[in-house]
């Protein structure tokens, strides 16, 4: 079909919902402004700070610390003065940004760097039925998808690729790889410092340290009173990177088919008690300023660039233990690794690169070790500006209702049959999906041991991402949450959290469906729950599973998607990312399970192949997941995938094959 003629009036006219004004937003919010939008409105929570500049090329140094979507639309009337721009410093999961607040827009644009906020809109979407033209960039990668209710598969229609998961016991005692030991400095070592000690926690923890030869029940982790902070952290150090490993080696299978540790302790890699500091401890801080308090900085090591020697690190690894607990002593207790607080990032590395030594893996940088810890990849400003020039063209077809010209286009590192922008019709909703397609969903729980909170928190909230989640047996309504409860409804559901599912005043058993259903976001959604006795602690750790919501089998795709030339593999044709870092599971070994779709590079991508890897791990970042199957697959690999390229493809040409909508 040919090209509908361009509309400017359709343009002009036309109402736009930007949410996000960062690296995205801001060649998309200039884009829109020269391509002739007068109405554009702007979401975005967050204030400049100075590590956007170098890419948001909107903000300056002196609009650190002001809103985004302020001085983004100031800059850009400078140059299109007489367009509306309406800018909310705010987050979109705001109650006041409801149906009807989206509804109306003609098309809404997404330059959002997170899978929460993603999924809300999308459900926002779909309720006010508004189109939604969503993006996603990772360092050289990138892609814009167009989701229409009705005739597109909507942003949630396929699973996530599930979290990169480790297994306990290659993180607790055979790592091999570098990010094995960060893994370990950061959820197991700084999660049990300076974290919630309530909270479980897999670090190998013995009952005496290597001074001590009685029996000693005392958790070794807990500062004695009156203990000097260094003798402390040497303590410490003694116990995790000495004792621990020498305890290890003691337990020989472990070792048959890997290399043994080497113990190390603190008095061989700095002997005498104190650290030398080069004279300017925080000296430039003032006592209630605590978050530029630096190890490095007391050290006077300046190159983020340079490896640390053993020594280096172990005097890094005490000194910012020793900051915490004479500097930051309040957060002790409530701390989460955080890639942007810079004492939580030195400790990371120096106990993450004397483990490194420890096992013979090569050290890192402190700038290597905050993005692997951080998931950080670097992003790329011609990768947002290629972005957002796709989203203002899709948006274009969108608001001229080109339906059969949509396309969800993928931007690669490397040219496959020389093209870096690979462009794929949309696929027809999935219509297993409980978002757009209101599938009910069923749910094994053992309702006699499983409480209605571990249902909230593991289930509603993390899995099917409700804010304000309404939880009803029939008409009984279980839970909810919301400002305007009274005070009896408020402490009747804080008591149906702690009951077991089978207790609460409307039982729930096998055979009962619940209806949960989130108010803001218009979405209902039916869990059919069946009732089972034992779970696998290390496989199933939340105890329960929830199924229904699947990428529908090969053949129904193909079928749904009507291709004009027969393809034989069983890929989505779909560039993306996985989107989250890492996480530790309890299994013994990696399987398949753990990373369902592996594939080695040669069998999917025809030519090119050094060119398409790319170093796994450092290219995906948390949460910039955008949907599809481009994945890090098991480090081994070392490769980033693009799964199923070739069969968009037709053969020798670089055209794509068709895929129709409904
Ligand atoms: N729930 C939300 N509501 C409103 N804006 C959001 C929400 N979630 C994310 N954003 C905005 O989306 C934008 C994403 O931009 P980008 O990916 O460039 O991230 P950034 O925070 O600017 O950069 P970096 O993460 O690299 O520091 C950010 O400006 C962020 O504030
Ligand atoms: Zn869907």
């Amino acid at each position: 079909m040919a090209p509908k003629q361009l509309s400017v009036e359709s343009i002009r006219r036309a109402k736009v919902l930007m949410v996000g004004a960062g690296g995205i937003g801001c060649e998309l919010l200039k884009n829109l402004a020269l391509s002739g939008f007068e109405d554009i409105h702007i979401i975005d929570m967050d204030t400049i700070e100075v590590s956007n500049l170098n890419r948001q090329f909107l903000f300056r140094q002196a609009h650190v610390g002001q809103s985004k979507a302020k001085v983004a639309r100031d800059a850009v009337l400078r140059f299109r003065p007489n367009i509306n721009i309406t800018p909310y410093h705010d987050n979109v999961k705001d109650s006041h940004f409801d149906v009807d607040f989206f509804k109306q827009f003609n098309v809404v644009l997404n330059g959002l760097d997170n899978l929460d906020a993603r999924q809300h809109v999308n459900r926002l979407c779909l309720a006010a039925e508004v189109p939604l033209v969503e993006s996603g960039t990772t360092g050289f990668l990138g892609q814009v998808t167009v989701h229409i209710k009705g005739k597109t598969e909507c942003y949630e229609c396929h699973p996530k690729p599930a979290p990169k998961k480790y297994p306990v016991c290659t993180i607790t005692s055979t790592p091999s790889k570098f990010i094995h030991c960060i893994v370990w400095a950061k959820e197991l070592l700084f999660a049990k410092l300076f974290g919630d000690k309530t909270q479980d926690n897999d670090l190998n923890v013995h009952s005496s340290d290597a001074s001590s030869s009685s029996e000693n029940s005392e958790d070794v982790f807990e500062r004695k009173k009156d203990e000097d902070i260094e003798d402390y952290g040497r303590r410490i150090f003694d116990h995790v990177f000495g004792y621990n490993i020498e305890l290890a080696l003691s337990k020989g299978d472990t070792w048959k088919n890997c290399s043994r540790p080497r113990p190390i302790y603190s008095k061989d890699t700095f002997p005498g008690k104190s650290i030398k500091h080069n004279g300017n401890i925080n000296k430039n801080v003032s006592t209630d300023d605590t978050s530029s308090v630096s190890a490095m900085a007391s050290l006077g090591i300046r190159s983020p660039q340079d490896v640390w020697s053993l020594m280096e690190n172990s005097k890094v690894f005490i000194e910012a233990l020793k900051l915490f607990f004479s500097r930051r002593e309040k957060d002790i207790g409530s701390l989460t690794f955080d890639k942007d607080d810079q004492l939580a990032v030195e400790f990371v590395t120096a106990a993450a690169n004397i483990r490194a030594s420890s096992f013979g893996i090569p050290l890192h940088s402190i700038f290597e070790a905050k993005g692997i810890a951080g998931n950080i990849v670097h992003a790329v400003a011609t990768t947002n500006a290629i972005i957002a020039g796709l989203i203002v063209i899709e948006a274009i077809k969108v608001l001229q209702n080109e339906t059969e010209n949509y396309r969800m286009t993928y931007c690669l590192e490397y040219p496959n049959r020389n093209m870096l922008l690979m462009p794929v019709e949309p696929y027809q909703s999935n219509k297993s999906c409980y978002v757009c397609s209101k599938m009910p969903l069923s749910l094994e729980v053992n309702t006699h041991r499983s409480k209605l909170r571990d249902f909230v928190e593991k289930i509603v909230e993390a899995k099917l991402g409700m804010h304000s989640p309404i939880i009803m047996h029939g008409s009984a309504l279980l839970y909810e949450v919301g400002d305007d409860l009274e005070e009896d409804m408020v402490a009747n559901y804080a008591a149906n959290l702690e009951k077991v599912l089978y207790d609460l005043p409307s039982q729930v058993a096998g055979g009962t469906t619940l209806t949960v259903e989130d108010m803001q976001q218009e979405l209902v959604c039916s869990v059919n729950i069946k009732h089972r006795d034992e779970f696998d602690e290390e496989k199933e750790p939340d105890g329960m599973v929830l199924d229904g919501w699947s990428q529908p089998p090969v053949e129904k795709r193909e079928e749904n998607c009507t291709v004009s030339n027969a393809g034989t593999s069983n890929s989505s044709g779909r560039v993306s990312k996985s989107y989250e870092g890492v996480e530790i599971i309890g299994v013994e070994e990696e399987s398949e399970a753990v990373t369902p779709m592996k594939r080695k590079l040669p069998a999917i991508i025809s030519h090119g192949q050094d060119a398409a890897a790319s170093p796994a791990g450092s290219s995906i970042p948390p949460d910039t997941d955008n949907h599809g199957e481009v994945q890090v697959v098991d480090e081994d690999d070392d490769m980033v995938m693009l799964d199923g390229v070739p069969e968009v493809f037709d053969g020798d040409s670089s055209t794509y094959k068709k895929r129709k909508l409904v």
